[in-house]
C-alpha cells in the first residue's frame, strides 16, 4: 500500500469468459483529488469501477481504502464504505418529484426509520450550500433535462453519504454549457476534500477537470500520470498504442439534391412544434453539419426524415422522390440508412448476437440468404470482417450484444448502417460515448461515404465534430435555421452565436 493513497485497487484481475476484461490492473486515488480513467472502448474502464462499486467481484486482487482491506460484495457495501457512482443511464422514478428521488429507501446511517421531513430538509440544504447545486425539489422528475437528472443522481450519492464519486461517461449526455456546469460542481466537491473518479473519452476535458489521469490499454493499466505532464496528444497515443492521423477534410464537387426539406413542422412527444418551418437542402457528395444546443428540434428532424415521426406540415425529398409520408422500411429500400443518437434502444437487439444484430436484421439477399432461408455461414463470414473493420471487441461473433462496452455497441450500429452502402445518412451523435481510435474510424468512414459521392446529415451537438467533418454546417434553434455557413467561414464565436439563437443578418450586424 503506497501511503499517499486513499483508495488502493491492486491486482485487480476480472475474466468474462474467453475476455480479460481486467489484468492485474493498479489503480491508486489521492484523497481530495480528481483523478481521470481514460481507456478505448472495451479497455475495461466499466469493468472496474463496476467493481469499485461492487457490482462485480473481482476474480483476483485487492481493495484497500484509508489502509484497510475492503469487501465489496455490492454496492450496499460500497455505499457503506462511501463510495458512490453515477451511471450513464440514470436510476430515477420519473413519476416522482426530485426531493423523493433523492431519499427514496434512504436510512439516516445507523437508524432503522427514514429521515424525518425537516432532518431531510436540513441535510439537501447543507448539501446544495456545500456544493453549490440548485435543484428544483419539488419538480417531477419527468420534466426535468438530462443535465438536471444527472445532478439529482450526483446529489442523491452524496445525500448517501459518498465520499468518492464514480461519474462514468458524464458529459456524454450533456450540453457544453451542461459540462461547464457539471465542472463546476466537480470542482466544489474536490476542494470539499471529496475524490471524483472520472471516466471520460475527450481528452480536452480529461485535460481541464483533472489533477491526475490513469489510462487503460487492453484491460492493462498503461500508467498514471499528473495532467501537467502530458499533452491531450500523448494520452491518444498511451491510450490506442501508437500515433494518430488527423482528419484532412476534402473539398468535394456538390453533386444533385440528395434531401430536400421544405417548411418543415414537426410536433414533439408534447404535442409542441419542435421544428417550426424547416428548409434546407443536402446534396449528395456533402456532407451538412447540423449544430445546435441539444433539444431544438434536431431529433424531431431526424425522426421525421427517417420516417418514425409525421410531420405537421411540410415536404420532404429523397433524390427527387416525396417520401414525406412514406413507410420507414421503404425509404430505407431506397438508399436511407440512420444511426440513431440512442443505440441501446434503437439501434440494437441486445439479447441477440452480433451477427444477429450486424447482418441478419438487415440483409434479406444473397449471399447471406436464398429464397427466404439463411446461410448461417455466410452471415458469419460478413459478420466477422465487419467485427475485424471496426475493432468491435468481443469474444465472437455469436456474444450477445448486451455484453458488449457502450462504445462498442455503437460501432455495432454503424458498422450495420454503413455497411447497407446507403446513399443517403442520416447520423444522430454518431461518435458519442466512442472512444478516439473508433471515433477516428467513424469519422473517416462518413468521409469516406461523401467522397464516394453520397450525402450525410451529420447531426451532433460535438461543434469540433461539426467542424472538422461538415462541408457546410447549418445552425438549430428553437425548431427554427438560424444560419448556414460553408466550413471555411464558421468559427466557434459564429456558431455559438447562432447556438443561441442570433441569426445570421443579426450577426452581421454585430
Ligand atoms: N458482462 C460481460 N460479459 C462478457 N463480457 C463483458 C461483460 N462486461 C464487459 N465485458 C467485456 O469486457 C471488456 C471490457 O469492457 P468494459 O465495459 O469494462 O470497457 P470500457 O473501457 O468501459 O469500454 P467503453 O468505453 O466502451 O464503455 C470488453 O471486451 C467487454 O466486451
Amino acid at each position: 500500500m503506497n501511503p499517499e493513497y486513499d483508495l488502493e485497487l491492486s491486482g485487480i484481475t476480472k475474466r468474462f469468459g474467453a475476455t480479460l476484461a481486467n489484468d492485474h490492473i493498479h489503480f491508486g486515488v489521492k484523497k481530495g483529488e480528481v483523478h481521470s480513467l481514460i481507456g478505448e472502448n472495451g479497455a475495461g474502464k466499466s469493468t472496474l469501477m463496476n467493481i469499485l462499486y461492487g457490482l462485480l467481484r473481482p476474480d483476483e486482487g485487492e481493495i484497500r481504502l484509508g489502509g484497510k482491506p475492503l469487501v465489496l460484495r455490492s454496492p450496499k457495501d460500497a455505499i457503506a464504505n462511501g463510495i458512490g457512482m453515477v451511471h450513464q443511464h440514470f436510476m430515477l422514478s420519473p413519476s416522482l418529484t426530485v426531493a423523493e428521488n433523492i431519499v427514496l429507501g434512504h436510512r439516516p446511517p445507523g437508524q432503522r426509520v427514514l429521515w424525518k421531513p425537516r432532518e431531510m430538509e436540513r441535510h439537501l440544504e447543507a448539501i446544495r450550500r456545500d456544493f453549490d447545486v440548485d435543484l428544483p425539489l419539488d419538480a417531477p422528475v419527468s420534466s426535468l433535462t438530462v443535465g438536471l437528472m444527472q445532478r439529482i443522481e450526483i446529489v442523491k450519492t452524496l445525500y448517501r453519504g459518498a465520499k468518492i464519486l464514480i461519474l462514468d461517461e458524464p458529459t456524454a449526455v450533456l450540453t457544453p454549457q451542461e459540462s461547464e456546469e457539471l465542472f463546476h460542481t466537480v470542482r466544489k466537491l474536490s476542494q470539499a476534500g471529496h475524490t471524483v473518479i472520472f471516466i471520460s473519452h475527450k481528452l480536452r476535458e480529461v485535460m481541464e477537470i483533472s489533477d491526475r489521469i490513469t489510462v487503460l490499454r487492453a484491460g492493462r493499466s498503461v500508467d498514471t500520470v499528473n495532467k501537467s505532464d502530458v499533452t491531450p496528444r500523448l494520452l491518444a497515443q498511451m491510450m490506442i498504442g501508437r500515433e494518430i492521423r488527423g482528419l484532412e477534410p476534402k473539398d468535394t464537387d456538390r453533386g444533385p439534391v440528395a434531401l430536400s426539406v421544405e417548411d418543415l413542422a414537426v410536433p414533439g412527444d408534447r404535442g409542441t412544434l419542435e421544428v417550426r418551418g424547416l428548409s434546407f437542402e443536402l446534396r449528395m457528395g456533402e456532407i451538412l453539419g447540423v449544430a445546435g444546443v441539444e433539444g431544438n428540434g434536431q431529433t424531431e428532424l431526424a425522426e421525421a426524415v427517417i420516417g418514425v415521426r409525421r410531420p405537421a406540415a411540410g415536404r420532404i425529398e429523397m433524390q427527387g422522390e416525396e417520401i414525406t409520408r412514406m413507410p420507414v422500411g421503404k425509404r430505407f429500400e431506397r438508399g436511407l440508412a440512420h444511426i440513431p443518437q440512442d443505440r441501446v434502444k434503437e439501434g440494437l437487439i441486445l439479447d441477440f448476437s452480433l451477427t444477429d444484430n450486424l447482418v441478419l436484421s438487415i440483409r434479406n439477399g444473397p449471399p447471406v440468404s436464398k429464397h427466404g432461408v439463411i446461410d448461417w455461414r455466410a452471415a458469419q463470414t460478413v459478420s466477422r470482417k465487419l467485427i475485424a473493420d471496426y475493432q468491435i471487441k468481443a469474444s465472437s461473433p455469436e456474444e450477445a450484444c448486451k455484453n458488449l462496452s457502450g462504445g462498442n455497441m455503437q460501432k455495432v450500429v454503424v458498422a450495420r448502417e454503413l455497411s447497407k452502402k446507403p446513399r443517403v445518412i442520416i447520423a444522430c451523435q454518431p461518435t458519442r460515448g466512442v472512444d478516439i481510435g473508433a471515433s477516428e474510424y467513424i469519422r473517416r468512414m462518413l468521409m469516406e461515404m461523401r467522397d464516394a459521392g453520397n450525402a450525410v446529415l451529420l447531426i451532433s451537438a460535438d461543434l469540433d465534430e461539426v467542424m472538422e467533418l461538415s462541408d457546410r454546417i447549418m445552425v438549430m434553434y428553437g425548431g427554427r435555421k438560424t444560419g448556414e455557413l460553408l466550413r471555411a467561414e464558421a468559427d466557434e464565436h459564429k456558431l455559438g452565436r447562432m447556438m443561441f439563437g442570433i441569426t445570421e443578418s443579426e450577426e452581421a450586424e454585430g
